[in-house]
């Protein structure tokens, strides 16, 4: 359950009636382009796919001796699995995610996995990305150095259906690849086998995340009263004149979310809008109570540049009591109290704190960190982000700005020779 909260910005229900014409067009404009190729829409259907769940499953149950799973991709191709499976990893693999290249940390890797019990996963859309590329290329010659003909086993792609350099290997090398939907880009790709496959052997409940992603489908296309997706994008709407919109996770397991936010809402929202204007907010990553300690002293004291969303879960899965200590009386506040009701307080007294700084401040309440309440949440925001971009009068589905710094790499590394 997802659940949104304004209580401390009074004039939300009244804003809402006032720009419903407005709201109901963009809408209309987003799902009058379902459908149409190169409209990248595709991830709405994600949710529906039970045949991609299938096929996961099935290599899933096929491979039962994967011991370490090492996903090799970046952006869109890791940041969400990377956010899930932090949360959701039941079976007890072992998860290594290689978005960087830097050599250290890779070598080191290297030296501590056992590649008979090692599953590597290369993620592209493209295909083309460098830094996929690079950790590939050393992942390969690692396998083929240590299993000789038997490294096949242990690389699976997860590519374009037909295009690209990647599906292009696979399909040379006979390679078991899985198909990200032509009409589904990186950033939008976590319920794809993008996600699916890593969260499969994670164990994670797939059931669960992809009902959440349905039930926020639903109420995307539900009458305005009950569509979330776009009451937060209105929220976000109204306050673009700010430039910051912190994304604040109160959930030690959700600690990756916040990364996938703001590749989603920077990479999508921030470009020249069909008139040419520069627009976009800047989304800032905020961990809850981590970052009490760390940016609210900014948040609630700092310029008042900022709109806040805070994700706060209702309920734990499980508690943990805060056991009495003779001698550490200045604690006796905590005595008899539980860690979630102390997560709880800390989240509503920031919520609270926040808006009497004069920030601009949201909640939203899951209903516990489960799959089906977090699958919910990231379709939701896909959907705000897709709303956001008929709004602000921007392609939510391209990044021509991400170009330009691959094509200056490339030219680098030639001079390099
Ligand atoms: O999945 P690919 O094609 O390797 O791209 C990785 C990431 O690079 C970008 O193209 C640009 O940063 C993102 O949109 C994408 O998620």
């Amino acid at each position: 359950m997802l659940r949104l909260d304004t209580r401390f910005l009074p004039g939300f229900p009244e804003a809402l009636s006032r720009h419903a014409p407005l709201l109901e067009e963009a809408r209309r404009r987003l799902l009058a382009k379902r459908g149409e190729p190169g409209s990248m829409l595709g991830w709405m259907d994600l949710p529906e796919d039970t045949e991609t769940l299938r096929e996961v499953r099935r290599y899933r149950e096929a491979n039962p001796w994967v011991e370490d799973f090492v996903l090799i991709g970046i952006g869109g191709s890791a940041l969400g699995p990377k956010a899930l499976e932090a949360a959701f990893n039941e079976s007890g693999v072992r998860f290594h995610y290689l978005d960087h290249v830097e050599p250290e940390p890779t070598l080191r890797l290297l030296q501590t996995l056992d590649p008979r019990r090692t599953l590597v996963n290369a993620v592209s859309k493209s295909g083309s990305t460098a830094e996929t590329l690079a950790g590939l290329a050393v992942f390969l010659k690692w396998l083929k150095a240590h299993l000789g003909e038997a490294w096949r086993r242990h690389l699976v792609v997860t590519t374009d259906p037909k295009e690209g350099p990647l599906r292009a290997f696979a399909e040379r090398e006979g390679l078991k690849a899985f198909a990200i939907p032509k009409e589904v880009g990186g950033r939008f790709s976590v319920l794809s086998p993008v996600g699916l496959l890593p969260l499969a052997f994670a164990g994670t409940d797939l059931d669960g995340l992809l009902m959440g992603a349905r039930k926020a489908n639903e109420t995307a296309l539900a009458p305005l009263e009950a569509s979330l997706p776009l009451k937060t994008a209105l929220l976000l709407h109204l306050h673009r004149h700010l430039p910051v919109h912190v994304f604040m996770v109160y959930s030690e397991r959700l600690r990756h979310l916040p990364s996938w936010f703001v590749q989603l809402h920077d990479e999508s929202l921030g470009k020249a809008d069909r008139q040419g204007q520069r627009v976009g907010t800047t989304a800032v990553p905020a961990l809850g109570p981590q970052d009490q300690h760390a940016q609210v002293q900014l948040f609630r004291e700092g310029p008042l540049d900022k709109l806040l969303a805070l994700v706060i879960p209702e309920t734990p899965l499980e508690d943990l009591e805060i056991p009495e200590v003779e001698g550490l009386e200045a604690a006796s506040f905590l005595f008899g109290k539980s860690f979630f009701q102390l997560l709880k307080a800390e989240a509503e007294a920031t919520y609270q704190a926040l808006a009497e700084g004069g920030q601009r401040v949201y909640a939203l309440y899951l209903s516990q960190v489960s799959p089906y309440a977090v699958g919910w949440l990231m379709q939701h925001l896909m959907w705000q982000t897709a709303f956001l971009g008929e709004l602000w009068g921007v392609n939510a589905f391209d990044q021509p700005g991400v170009e330009l710094g691959k094509r200056l790499t490339l030219a680098l590394l030639r001079q390099e020779g």
